[in-house]
């Protein structure tokens, strides 16, 4: 539905984007994620039709958006990081603006208009002077007037920025129900957004996209292994026998921890590859008469990714190159609140 290839946008002599090629797929949510200035509003803009690329291409369901700007237009709804709301205007006033300006047909728009409210839970606020509205249902409005002509793509700049807990969650919802019957792309630097409501993710830094991948894949392949903490009673040297001869382990070490009952230890075991290995580590512990008192998997946090990937030096062209590394399975669960 979205194809971009080899997009670079200068400003004078400064490269916002370089490069950047990705697509998205019919009914996906694809998070592009990114720290403040790493090129997310230029290539959202480009893709709308409202900034010209210096360089390469992107298409939206099958139309150049330089070359058939008004094709794309009519098939984009797009939430800029400030909607363009008119402050006078009553929420249904205003999506019955944008519908005529959209091209909706004058029969169809009290349909689409009503469609819209009640997608972004407006209906009470139909009436409302957008002025007098929380930054929380304003927002709603910028969403409703992105989808209020029914595109097939929406773009969405930072949608969640400057609303409060209830209000983010609410508008997540929103947009998660949007996908299916739309394509979406959310540009976000809000890490648990994206685990949250995306299928799939881009990171881009410094203007190129350093890698690209489900928010799972992303985090087992870049680390190319997964891990489990055991805890299991008997000596070291036989617990480590017993797991060494497991098919798909990689390494075994004592994990250090206090306040363990005696001759029970943390073990921390990790796999060559992403595949699962929970049930025969177990199968293996007890026909070992060694008895397995918890198991846990344990994967990198999205947050160790995007820093791993955002503060290499130069970018990682290609994620299976990366080397594995052993210390980053200690991720553990992402900061729910971080906000790059
Ligand atoms: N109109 C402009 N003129 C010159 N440089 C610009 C212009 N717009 C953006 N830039 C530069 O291009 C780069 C990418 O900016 P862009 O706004 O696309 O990033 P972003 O990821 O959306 O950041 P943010 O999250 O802060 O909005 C930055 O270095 C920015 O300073």
């Amino acid at each position: 539905m979205i194809e971009v290839e080899h997009l670079s946008k200068l400003y004078g002599s400064t490269s916002a984007i370089a490069d950047v090629t990705f697509s998205v797929e019919p009914g996906e949510i694809l998070g592009f994620l990114g720290p403040n200035g790493a090129g997310k509003t230029t290539t959202m803009r480009i893709l709308s039709g409202y900034l010209p690329a210096t360089s390469g291409t992107a298409k939206v369901a099958g139309f150049e958006v330089h070359e058939d700007s008004m094709a794309v237009r009519q098939r984009i709804g797009y939430l800029p990081e400030s909607p363009p709301l008119y402050p006078d205007m009553t929420v249904e006033g205003y999506l019955n603006f944008v519908a005529q300006i959209k091209g909706v047909n004058a029969g169809d728009r009290p349909q689409r208009i009503q469609s819209a409210l009640t997608r972004c839970n407006l209906l009470e606020k139909r009436k409302t002077i957008i002025r007098k509205l929380s930054k929380g249902f304003r927002q709603r409005v910028g969403i409703a007037q992105a989808i209020v002509h029914d595109p097939p793509v929406i773009i969405l700049d930072e949608p969640t920025v400057g609303l409060d807990p209830r209000q983010i969650i609410e508008v997540r919802n929103l947009i998660k129900n949007l996908a299916g019957d739309h394509t979406v792309i959310l540009s976000t630097h809000i890490l648990p957004e994206v685990s949250m409501t995306c299928s799939r993710v881009a990171i881009i830094n410094h203007g190129q996209v350093v890698a690209t991948n489900t928010p799972e894949s992303l985090m087992t392949q870049l680390m190319g292994s997964s891990g489990y903490e055991l805890e299991v009673e008997g000596e070291f040297a036989a617990i480590q026998q017993c797991l060494q001869a497991v098919s798909g382990v990689k390494t075994i070490e004592p994990m250090l921890t206090d306040l363990l009952p005696q001759n029970r230890l943390k073990i921390k075991v990790v796999s060559e590859s992403e595949t699962e290995l929970g049930s025969e580590l177990a199968t293996a512990l007890v026909s070992h008469h060694l008895k397995l008192y918890e198991m846990r998997r344990v994967q990198a946090s999205l947050e160790t990714v995007f820093l791993q990937l955002t503060t290499e030096e130069t970018p990682v062209e290609n994620v299976d190159e990366v080397e594995p590394s052993d210390a980053a399975i200690e991720g553990g669960t992402p900061n729910e609140n971080a906000d790059l």
